[in-house]
């Protein structure tokens, strides 16, 4: 079984040495949200949803391909989305009238597959589109338990209790909340059950079911080994998940930033005072002298960067980490961040007098690149801490929001 707590793609990999093949349905018109955009196609930090679902799964190196089954009507923007975003392993497939024969088209493309590196599954993982937070550790617990049991799927605890009523609107009777729970994404079948499933059963499946393990179980008389998910596997169901959505997004894009300091000593200083800092805002900061060398891990793993600049005006270590940047195609799935905070002495003009407008050329040339330039100006003051808990504070609000409308100001520390 996979190794317990938090697993990485080794540990995933060693645990599933079979092939495995995802289905997302993503074929709906999202109805509850109100908008006339499908949910999976809103789009969070100029990213739609349905990408961050495709990548989620990309990332794990043990998925060998994934299918998506859209409408019809959506099948050049999703192919538009594939090539946009770059993402491998995935195709597009047309989706059906209903999310059962969304997802059995998706099954059906999975035993059609043509790409050579790619064979039949050994397990198809169904998972919808519009859950883009879902953890490889519990992913690779639902497959391992799908190849053992034939089908596997996520639980949850019920929030609210299940009352069945009349015809006339009134509590006919009410369930035992304990001895209920709910029925999750992913979801895990071996290829047999779950095409087996689809070819066997009736047309009011199709039409009016909503699981694939009951599926599994009336027609194949496989029962479904049930594990506890973490809560991150809602569903974005309403408009208020879409936010939520966007929330959690952006959090998980804040937790960290690389602070350049140059080497000089006023930057080194001001980058340790930030650390403690930032320290109270939940946030950890990795402080390098340059981007060279081993420090060059920083364009890999981080989305925010911090520039310290001592004195002199010009923007040239900035325009440095946008080349690094471009070169690693870094800014394709999330918008970066890189905030210059330019420290001048007290005998020194401030900067936004002697170039006012040269942090915000650069920057917009860099926003049409998912580069989201800011600027922080600090004079030099003996209240060093209480500058530095400023520039903090100004610093972790501009990556939390990531806010196209403060991109090349210059902020006054
Ligand atoms: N004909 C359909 C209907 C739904 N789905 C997909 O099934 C998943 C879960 O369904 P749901 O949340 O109900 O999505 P919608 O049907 O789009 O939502 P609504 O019921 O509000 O219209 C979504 O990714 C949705 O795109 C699908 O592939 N094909
Ligand atoms: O019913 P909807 O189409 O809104 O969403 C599908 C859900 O029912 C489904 O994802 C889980 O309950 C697990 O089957």
């Amino acid at each position: 079984m996979c190794e317990a707590g938090k697993s990485d793609h080794h540990s995933a990999e060693r645990c599933v040495d079979f092939p495995v093949s995802v289905v997302l349905p993503a074929g709906g018109t999202g109805e509850r949200t109100g908008l006339q955009t499908p949910k999976q196609f809103c789009t969070f930090l100029g990213r739609p949803l349905i990408s961050y679902t495709i990548q989620a799964f990309e990332s794990m190196p043990w998925i060998q391909s994934i299918v998506v089954a859209v409408a019809k009507e959506n099948m050049d923007l999703m192919t538009d989305i594939i090539q946009r975003f770059k993402h491998r392993k995935v195709r597009a497939v047309p989706g059906g009238s209903t999310r059962h024969r969304s997802i059995c088209n998706g099954v059906l493309a999975l035993g059609e597959e043509e790409r050579p590196a790619v064979g039949r599954p050994k397990v198809v993982i169904i998972h919808d589109a519009v859950r883009p937070f879902v953890e490889e550790d519990f992913l690779c617990k639902i497959a391992m338990a799908a190849k053992e049991q034939g089908a596997a799927g996520a639980i949850r605890p019920l929030v609210s209790t299940v009352i069945a009523t009349t015809s006339e609107g009134y509590l006919d009777h009410s369930l035992e909340r304990a001895k209920y729970r709910a029925s999750e994404m992913p979801q895990g079948f071996t290829y047999d059950v779950i095409s087996q499933a689809y070819q066997r059963c009736s047309e009011s499946d199709f039409e009016f079911g909503t699981e694939c393990l009951h599926l599994a179980l009336q027609y194949c008389g496989t029962n479904a080994k049930l594990i506890e998910g973490p809560p991150t596997l809602w569903k974005v169901t309403y408009k208020r998940d879409l936010a939520a959505a966007e929330s959690i997004i952006k959090e998980t894009l804040s937790r960290s930033a690389c602070v350049i300091t140059g080497g000089l000593a006023e930057a080194v200083n001001l980058a340790d005072a930030l650390r403690k800092a930032v320290g109270a805002l939940d946030m950890e900061l990795d402080i390098v002298p340059d981007l060279m060398g081993d420090n060059a891990r920083c364009l890999l793993k981080e989305w925010n960067f911090i520039q310290v600049s001592v004195s002199h005006s010009c923007l040239s270590e900035v325009e440095a980490i946008l080349v690094a940047l471009e070169a690693e195609n870094r800014a394709l799935l999330h918008p970066v961040v890189v905030i210059w905070v330019h420290f001048s002495r007290t005998d020194e003009l401030p900067v936004s007098e002697r170039a006012p407008t040269a942090i915000t050329e650069l920057a917009s040339t860099a926003k049409h690149r998912n580069i989201l330039i800011y600027g922080i100006q600090l004079k030099q003051s003996k209240h060093w801490e209480r500058s530095a808990s400023r520039v903090a504070e100004i610093a972790s609000a501009l990556i939390r929001e990531r806010s196209p409308a403060l991109v090349g100001q210059l902020l006054q520390a």
